[in-house]
């Protein structure tokens, strides 16, 4: 393979580039750093990716108008950030109009294909569109930048919605076009193709584990996410407003905490690194001097400290024998099988004699497949609205305090992690994390 110099990759999501303001602090940062990176990797501006999905829904149910809705409201953000950037009629107006054709004909010519595929011929058009503007941006900011398709780059399986990367063939596209070329890398997260040339998806909020492929592929000595909080927190600031910044964790914590739901990175982003002992640094675009997290191979505050992960929108689904009896290992595969094949994790699984509990994530059009499913497994009950909370190293006042006036519905607990399933409406809109 070819050797190519040690580099820093930067990784940019749909909120650093929601509106032309954001573009400009995004080329204003680039322009201020001592060092420039290797390679960008960018999503699609801000909630564009969730309008695609409403079309898409629109176009499989046949709704012309709410579709045609969607297409023009796509079609108007960009436009409008075109016309900010660059004023009226400018080439990128047009590059963008080329591409939403391309997105139109998609939806004619895919309507009757099976979902996962129509999904990633739409819905991965938003990074297309996102890096089609901020190149042009770069470009004219002074900042040559060269635009890529990651569609030749990241070569996957047809897996479609949840694409597996072939290792190899990815990193010999990357290691050779960086051989050929000096300027400033820009490309799409979240979409690959497959050798054949469709284009793939790696799962939503996947740029960040894009661009970890990216950096193992250049043999980067870092990788940046830029996001609009300065790092990892020990849970979401949002939601928890007295958490703490991280300054230090290590891969394998990142891991927990990342699978168990903390929704800044995305899970499969620490992989890659870690087989590369490459440190993965979170920064604010908001704030770039404030000190940033980093996830690397050493442990640090973060691998001690608690760390609350809660997830919304959970589903608890409990399986027993149809017969006296008890959970056979048979019925036990049948269950996961069944969750597999609608792409879905247990976040969590117990089990007593006679029933076995698994939570998952509430993915609207899943559920009813996966409880028919269930339902031949045996006797299926199931209940919504419930959230998950996952607490790591709760010490031992935490949990007792979390659970005060709350009735869990479930517990499990191992002595690194526990987790309490409550009824949504117990958990509050902001939670203060007590004792700390
Ligand atoms: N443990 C955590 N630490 C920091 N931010 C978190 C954490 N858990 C959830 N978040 C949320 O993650 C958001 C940033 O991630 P995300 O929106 O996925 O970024 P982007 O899409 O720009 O890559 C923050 O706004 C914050 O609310
Ligand atoms: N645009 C995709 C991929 C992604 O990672 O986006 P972000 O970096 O904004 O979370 C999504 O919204 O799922």
């Amino acid at each position: 393979m070819t050797q190519v110099a040690r580099c820093r990759v930067y990784k940019f999501g749909g909120a650093s580039i929601q509106d032309a303001d954001a573009i400009r602090r995004l080329s204003a940062l680039l322009a201020d750093e001592r060092e420039r990176p290797r390679a960008l990797v960018v999503s699609a501006m801000g909630k564009t990716t969730n309008a695609l999905e409403a079309l898409l829904a629109a176009a499989r149910r046949d709704d012309q108008a709410d579709y045609r809705r969607w297409l023009a409201a796509i079609r108007d953000d960009h436009l409008a950030v075109a016309e900010d950037l660059f004023g009226p009629d400018s080439p990128v107006a047009d590059a963008l109009e080329q591409r939403l054709a391309e997105l139109d004909a998609a939806h004619a010519a895919y309507r009757e294909a099976p979902y996962p595929f129509h999904y990633d011929q739409t819905v991965g058009m938003g990074e297309l569109l996102s890096t089609t503007l901020l190149s042009a941006w770069l470009n004219a900011s002074g900042i040559p930048t060269r635009w890529c398709d990651a569609r030749s780059l990241i070569i996957t399986d047809d897996r479609h919605q949840a694409a597996e990367i072939d290792w190899a063939a990815t990193h010999e596209r990357i290691a050779s076009l960086a051989a050929e070329c000096d300027e400033l890398l820009l490309t799409q997260g979240f979409i690959g193709a497959t050798p054949g040339g469709a284009m793939t998806t790696l799962g939503r909020e996947g740029s960040d584990f894009s661009a970890a492929i990216l950096a193992e592929a250049l043999g980067a000595e870092a990788l940046t996410v830029w996001k609009d909080v300065p790092g990892l927190f020990n849970a979401d600031p949002r939601r928890f407003p007295n958490a703490r910044q991280i300054r230090q964790i290590s891969y394998a914590e990142a891991l927990e905490q990342t699978w168990h739901g903390a929704k800044v990175i995305h899970p499969r982003t620490l992989a890659p690194l870690q087989r590369a002992g490459i440190p993965l640094t979170v920064r604010s675009f908001l704030e770039p001097e404030a000190p940033p997290s980093t996830i690397g191979p050493a442990p640090g505050d973060g691998d001690r400290r608690p760390a609350l992960i809660l997830r919304d929108d959970q589903v608890l689904l409990e399986v027993s024998p149809r017969e006296a009896g008890f959970i056979e290992a048979g019925l036990m595969a049948e269950a996961l099988a069944a969750l597999a094949e609608q792409g879905l994790n247990a976040n969590l699984l117990e089990m007593e004699a006679q029933r076995l509990r698994l939570v998952v994530d509430h993915k609207g059009e899943r559920l009813a497949p996966l409880l028919a499913r269930l339902g031949a497994c045996g006797a299926v009950t199931h209940r919504e609205g419930l959230s998950l909370l996952t607490v790591r190293h709760p010490g031992e006042a935490l949990m007792p305090a979390l659970d005060a006036g709350r009735r869990a519905l479930v517990e499990r607990s191992t002595p690194a992690t526990a987790q309490r399933l409550y009824p949504a409406a117990e958990c509050p809109e902001r939670w203060t994390i007590p004792g700390f």
